[in-house]
């Protein structure tokens, strides 16, 4: 049983555990707190770096010889591998701990049998104190060990009558200045920050994490199949943070961008589900719809994009012909957008285990259909829009019994605007 001195370390190792966020990846955030026999701490530490040392190095060196016959509480099951840095659990037998408490098992099979280690070795270990609080700070690494792709966090600003632009497509800006610097924040904390062609068109957003001193920079993806709506000059190419563009394979890669040629979705898996576009290809376009080069869109061969009422899909479509004009010699094809989980499996072998995806409704609607939405924010100011996109398009939702039901973790304000925390429920856990 745990003493109440133990539960409060636990809480501020929760807290050390989560000063590492945005800068552990591709390992997870931990933090440590070493008390002596007295339960007076000792020492705390928390892993701030992939490849630097350790949560329970750093806590045992602060520690000293005070840490011999006292209680480390760690958040994470100490290890048991050598990677870049030795096992904490041969750390902790070395300096002498009594008693490990610790918060959640480390499911990696590489890193996993510290406790045996130390149980085997004399030492009192106990396991899941705060494990909720614990799991919560950690769950980008969680998820992506367990489901070995990022975690991924849908972040949006919407209305109260939950529109994210207006109709004459403007959306600068829907919410308060404190909650656009709250989304920094969240910025920071991510591996990745994620947005579809349709947003980098609209808004040319630059989605580096500012005014946040000491920030780690996300890396900047824009999913743009066809290598069209990044063009030279955009805020996303500046040097403030990396930045990847994700294209459709045959497309060339972008000069001087990192470019990620992706496979397009699988028609058969998610077909009726995913939001799709409807285009011709152009002159000069692979017959697959595709550029044969980026940026070499004219403004007459341009699609429009238009929110249409279309079975709640999203569609692009070309603009009616003019007169006069000719008719295209090859029929509209359909394009089925890039494959959601090749992109995640991508980021994934990149070292990325948390995204951002920051837009829009159609890429947050394949994302939903494809199963990678873990968790929800949603900033909401009180203003009325009455038209314009609502925040999420198709998601291959139809039907009320198949909502994606949501657990409410948090609701605060900041300023005039709500900020709404949610985490999809596991399945058939939620009855409405
Ligand atoms: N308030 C808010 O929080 C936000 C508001 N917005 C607003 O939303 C609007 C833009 O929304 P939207 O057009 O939906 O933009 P998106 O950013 O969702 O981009 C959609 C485009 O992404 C490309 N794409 C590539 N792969 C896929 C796939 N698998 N599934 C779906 N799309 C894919 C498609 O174009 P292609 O294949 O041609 O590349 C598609 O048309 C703007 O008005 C913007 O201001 C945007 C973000 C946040
Ligand atoms: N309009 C809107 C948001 N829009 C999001 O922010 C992006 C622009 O980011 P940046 O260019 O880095 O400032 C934009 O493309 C879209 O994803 N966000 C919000 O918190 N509140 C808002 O009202």
């Amino acid at each position: 049983m745990a003493t109440a001195a133990e539960a409060a370390a636990m809480r501020r190792a929760v807290a050390l555990a989560a000063r590492g966020l945005g800068f552990t990846s591709p390992n997870p955030v931990v933090g440590c707190v070493v008390l002596d026999a007295t339960g007076e701490t000792v020492g705390e530490g928390y892993h701030q770096r992939a490849g630097g040392p350790h949560a329970e190095v750093h806590a045992l060196r602060a520690a000293g010889e005070r840490a011999r016959g006292g209680t480390a509480v760690v958040t994470l099951e100490p290890c048991n591998h050598t990677g870049r840095t030795g096992p904490c659990a041969q750390a902790l037998l070395d300096a002498g701990i009594a008693r490990v408490v610790y918060a959640v098992a480390d499911p990696t099979p590489d890193a996993t049998g510290g406790a045996a280690t130390l149980r085997a070795a004399g030492v009192d270990v106990e396991h899941g104190l705060l494990a909720d609080e614990a799991e919560t700070v950690n769950t980008a690494w969680l998820t992506s060990v367990r489901t070995g792709r990022p975690h991924v966090t849908w972040k949006y600003a919407a209305t109260l009558d939950g529109r994210v632009a207006a109709a004459d497509g403007s959306s600068r800006w829907i919410t308060s200045a404190a909650s656009r610097a709250d989304v920094h924040r969240l910025r920071a904390e991510c591996d990745a920050v994620v947005v579809g062609s349709g947003t980098q068109r609209a808004d040319d957003p630059h989605l580096a994490a500012r005014g946040i001193e000491g920030a780690a920079q996300p890396l900047r993806v824009v999913v743009d199949t066809h290598g069209t709506a990044v063009r030279p000059g955009a805020r996303v190419l500046d040097d403030a943070a990396p930045t990847l563009v994700a294209v459709a394979e045959g497309v060339e890669p972008l000069p001087g961008v990192a470019t990620l040629h992706l496979p397009y979705a699988d028609q058969n898996a998610d077909a009726e589900h995913l939001p799709y576009v409807e285009r011709a290809p152009r002159a000069g376009g692979n017959d697959d719809g595709t550029s044969a080069r980026p940026g070499t869109e004219d403004d007459e061969d341009r699609l429009e994009h238009r929110f249409t009422a279309s079975g709640g899909a999203y569609r692009a479509q070309r603009p009616a012909p003019r007169p006069g004009s000719p008719t295209p010699q090859q029929p509209a094809q359909p394009a089925r957008g890039l494959d959601i989980h090749a992109l995640l499996a991508e980021l994934h072998a990149r070292g990325v285990r948390s995204v951002l995806l920051e837009g829009g409704p159609t890429l947050a609607g394949a994302f939903v259909a494809a199963g990678a939405v873990d968790r929800v924010v949603g900033y909401l100011a009180p203003a009325l829009l009455g038209a314009g996109p609502a925040a999420l398009t198709g998601g291959g939702i139809t039907t009320i019994t198949e909502a994606l039901r949501l657990d409410v973790r948090e609701c605060v304000a900041l300023g005039p605007d709500l900020r709404i925390t949610a985490t999809v429920a596991a399945p058939g856990t939620k009855e409405h």
